[in-house]
């Protein structure tokens, strides 16, 4: 939208006009925070009542309370999410010929009084839309937008952008300023978690927000263009219009790290959403939470998509044909399969179209059938001899001779017979030693665990899938190793092509059938806990790691989201992947997995790729799986980093990706960037001043950004300061960070030591030194050691 062409109207000399406007928002406030209450109360008594008894059996009556229970629950825990900020806008259309223009308010959920009228509109309904959109050059019908600002209940400000000019006087029109809400929202003080911006949600933005489900949505935009608060309204637009797809398929969020999903985690509720999961490509595979990196030569290897061809000749490498046949030492024989048997057993498993482990059971079959023959054909051989002695001494008797040809023409083993010798085989030990080391049953660690470990097996499987011995050699390390982030889609490819084995299917049988009465049980308890408010909503907001802890405990998986995260084959209704242009081409395999249908919201900034594995371009990741079918909407416009810093951040991305438009500031605020030469020692001081430049309020965050060479060094002259992407960092008023850690996350004031290390670091040239540069919200300092790079010394002033 054009920005700096919407207008705020401030009725200069009409201080009483604005007085009974803010008395009357606050008349009508008042009455929407009494419905709000109302709507708990109800919400409350649900809860504590349960459903109101009827016929049908005890279990039906269980089911339809744990049913009405939850949704009490999710009800309350909605009403309970809106107190702040219930309503903040207003749109009045333009009047008609049939009478004066509809007014609508606008809020984090849509309210009805008494008679079902509608008293506030939800953002995300049609009706809402025009109060995003209007802008001076297309109003629509929109007459007027008003701003409306709340602390707690009280309405403190108005905002309002008329655009009907012709019924504002001359003095009205003077009093018009640029874009108020929006300025205040973004000048606020960050808190360490991102919020939402229901309120001031722009023209290009809404259009990401309310774009279509179906396909592939790309949002490229620059750093602090709003992509990532973009795709999450979006989620919670989504599942707000498509509710019945999308609360039983649930939303997956793919981002880069734990601590920025902990940074966004709160937007959702804020948002009254649910049913969504978080969670980082380390978490992606169930059971699995890898935060390591691998080096980046490494990661570049295992995130190619020829790891695909990789771990299918490794699986093919664990089904086995002895090249002199198989013999197995069983109760006093050696039993023998010939290798051609044993190659066309092999293969018979092979042509099979299932997964290896459930081929495997073919094979065991075969092979214990053609070991039973084998131990029959011995037997009847040993059985033999004597007669075959009468036979060659002439004193085989006539009956004797006539019953052995009788049955001269009959199987040696009938079915039961093969059966019982199959049965046998299989207990013995050394059978099965025999047909494991064939086939074995294997899940998708232990194959790439033993692949990792033996650089033999690594060669014959690199050979098969075109990848040379170097980049083989990289992918060595000894078992038991910790999983790197980079490992995660590898396991996740493994497990597709393995399948089940068998104690894991039949241990999560058995624990279905625990959840489902676990869950009976757990309605009950509910129905017993009617303590109200304090009642802890069933959360279905979960991150990965939540979800370990909750099944750490036993507890039931209950919600879209709870399934989701424990099912490797859960089809999700639609996946959004914010730092999409991190994720490898095997990340991306594992992503689409996930999403069948392929609705999918694709946000990042080519410009900021980091990873040695991540993409050069949408298409290079995209076109695999929906050639020339994704469309791309671009955001311009950059609502973080003030119009000073941009230049400075500018002329790096000129340098560094030439190709890429950097975005335009909204805010042209702040002090200019500073360049100051400053030993390490010397960072406490700054550090201090700039903290000391927040004030005294809780509000202001500030992050040191450093590169891996002075990381340690800075560390230890900060002991104050929190260290690291962790979720507890976001709470503290300062951290030192990596640009890579940075990514995401933003500051009211970032110090970057060591600008030329973090450019030389930078795995793709650079583009961490962007990405490090475009994280402040207010302040940027750059501390160096007389080695300024001269793509910065242009821009900055010295100091
Ligand atoms: N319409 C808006 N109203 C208020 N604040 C906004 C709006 N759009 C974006 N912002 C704010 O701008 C900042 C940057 O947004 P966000 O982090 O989503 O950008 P991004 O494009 O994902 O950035 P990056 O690529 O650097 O990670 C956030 O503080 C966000 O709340």
């Amino acid at each position: 939208m054009g920005l700096r062409q919407a207008r705020s109207v401030k009725p200069a000399g009409a201080e009483a006009a604005r007085q009974a406007a803010v008395r009357a928002e606050q008349e009508y406030m008042t009455r929407l925070y009494g419905r709000l209450d109302e709507e708990r109360s109800s919400a409350e008594a649900a809860l504590r009542q349960g459903p109101a008894a009827g016929g049908g059996s005890v279990l039906q009556a269980r089911v339809e309370s744990a049913v009405v229970t939850e949704e009490a629950a999710r009800r309350l825990a909605r009403l309970n999410g809106v107190e702040e900020g219930l309503c903040f806008g207003r749109v009045d259309h333009v009047a008609g010929a049939d009478g004066p223009g509809d007014t609508f308010y606008i809020g984090r959920i849509g309210l009805r009084d008494a008679d079902h009228e509608p008293m506030l509109i939800d953002w995300r309904a049609a009706a809402a839309r025009p109060f995003y959109t209007a802008s001076p050059g297309a109003p629509g019908t929109v007459a007027r937008r008003r701003h409306l600002h709340l602390r707690h209940r009280e309405v403190v400000r108005l905002d309002d952008e008329v655009f009907d000019l012709e019924g504002l006087d001359e003095a009205e029109r003077s009093g018009l300023v640029g874009e108020a809400a929006l300025l205040a929202t973004l000048r606020r003080g960050r808190t360490g978690r991102m919020s939402d911006v229901v309120a001031t949600i722009q023209e290009e933005q809404d259009q990401v927000i309310r774009s279509a489900l179906q396909g592939v949505l790309v949002v490229q935009g620059g750093p602090g263009t709003g992509k990532t608060v973009a795709a999450l309204h979006r989620a919670a637009y989504l599942l707000y219009t498509h509710r019945d797809v999308l609360e039983r398929r649930g939303v997956l969020i793919v981002g880069p790290n734990a601590t920025f999903l902990r940074y966004i985690e709160q937007v959702l509720p804020g948002l009254g959403e649910t049913d969504v999961v978080l969670a980082t490509v380390g978490e992606l595979h169930p059971g699995l939470k890898a935060t390591a990196a691998d080096e980046p030569a490494v990661a570049v290897v295992k995130g190619s998509a020829r790891m695909a061809g990789l771990i299918e000749a490794a699986v093919a490498d664990r089904q086995c044909a002895p090249p002199d046949g198989l013999r197995v030492e069983y109760d006093g024989l050696t039993l023998r399969v010939d290798a051609e048997r044993c190659a066309a057993i092999r293969d018979g498993a092979r042509g099979l179209r299932v997964p290896h482990n459930v081929q495997r059971r073919r094979f065991v079959h075969d092979l214990l059938e053609a070991l039973a023959h084998d131990r029959a054909e011995q037997y009847d051989r040993i059985m033999d001899e004597p007669l075959d002695e009468l036979t060659r001494s002439g004193q085989m008797p006539r009956w004797l001779q006539e019953l052995i040809d009788e049955s001269a023409d009959e199987p040696l083993l009938d079915e039961t017979d093969l059966r019982l010798a199959k049965e046998a085989l299989w207990q013995d030990p050394a059978v099965r030693r025999a047909v494991d080391a064939l086939w074995p049953e294997l899940t998708p660690e232990r194959l790439l665990s033993d692949l990792y470990a033996d650089p033999e097996r690594l060669d014959r499987a690199a050979a098969g899938a075109g990848l040379d011995p170097a980049e083989a050699a990289l992918l060595r390390r000894p078992a038991g190793a910790p999983w790197t982030v980079s490992d995660v889609p590898l396991i996740d490819e493994a497990a597709e092509l393995l399948g089940e084995d068998d104690s894991a299917e039949r241990a999560r049988r058995r624990a279905a059938d625990a959840a489902r009465a676990e869950e009976v049980r757990y309605a009950a308890e509910v129905m017993e806990t009617t303590g109200g408010t304090d009642m802890i909503p069933i959360g279905d907001l979960i991150s990965a790691s939540e979800l370990a802890e909750r099944h750490g405990d036993g507890g039931p998986p209950l919600t879209t989201a709870q399934r989701a995260m424990a099912d490797r084959q859960w089809a999700y209704g639609h996946v959004i992947v914010d730092e999409a242009q991190e994720l490898s081409e095997m990340a991306w395999r594992a992503v689409m997995r996930r999403v069948p249908t392929r609705s999918l919201t694709v946000v990042g900034d080519i410009a900021q790729t980091g990873s040695a594995a991540g993409a050069a371009s949408w298409g290079q990741m995209l076109d695999r799986y929906v050639p020339g079918r994704w469309r791309e909407q671009r955001l311009m416009v950059n609502y973080r980093t003030p119009a000073a810093i941009m230049r400075v951040a500018s002329e790096v991305l000129a340098a560094v990706a030439p190709d890429q438009t950097p975005p335009v500031s909204v805010r042209d605020d702040g002090p200019p960037p500073r360049a100051v030469e400053l030993p390490v020692d010397g960072l406490p001081g700054l550090v201090a001043e700039e903290l000391a430049g927040f004030g005294d309020g809780a509000e202001g965050r500030l992050a040191v950004i450093t590169s891996a060479a002075r990381h340690a060094r800075v560390r230890a002259v900060l002991p104050g300061a929190a260290v690291g992407a962790t979720p507890e960092a976001l709470d503290s008023p300062s951290v030192v960070l990596t640009a890579e850690e940075a990514k995401g996350l933003e500051f009211d004031s970032v110090i970057v030591v060591d600008p030329a290390g973090v450019l030389t670091e930078s795995p793709k040239g650079g583009q961490d030194l962007y990405v490090a540069l475009t994280r402040p919200t207010r302040r940027l300092t750059i501390v160096h050691d007389g080695d300024l790079p001269p793509l910065l010394s242009g821009s900055l002033a010295g100091g």
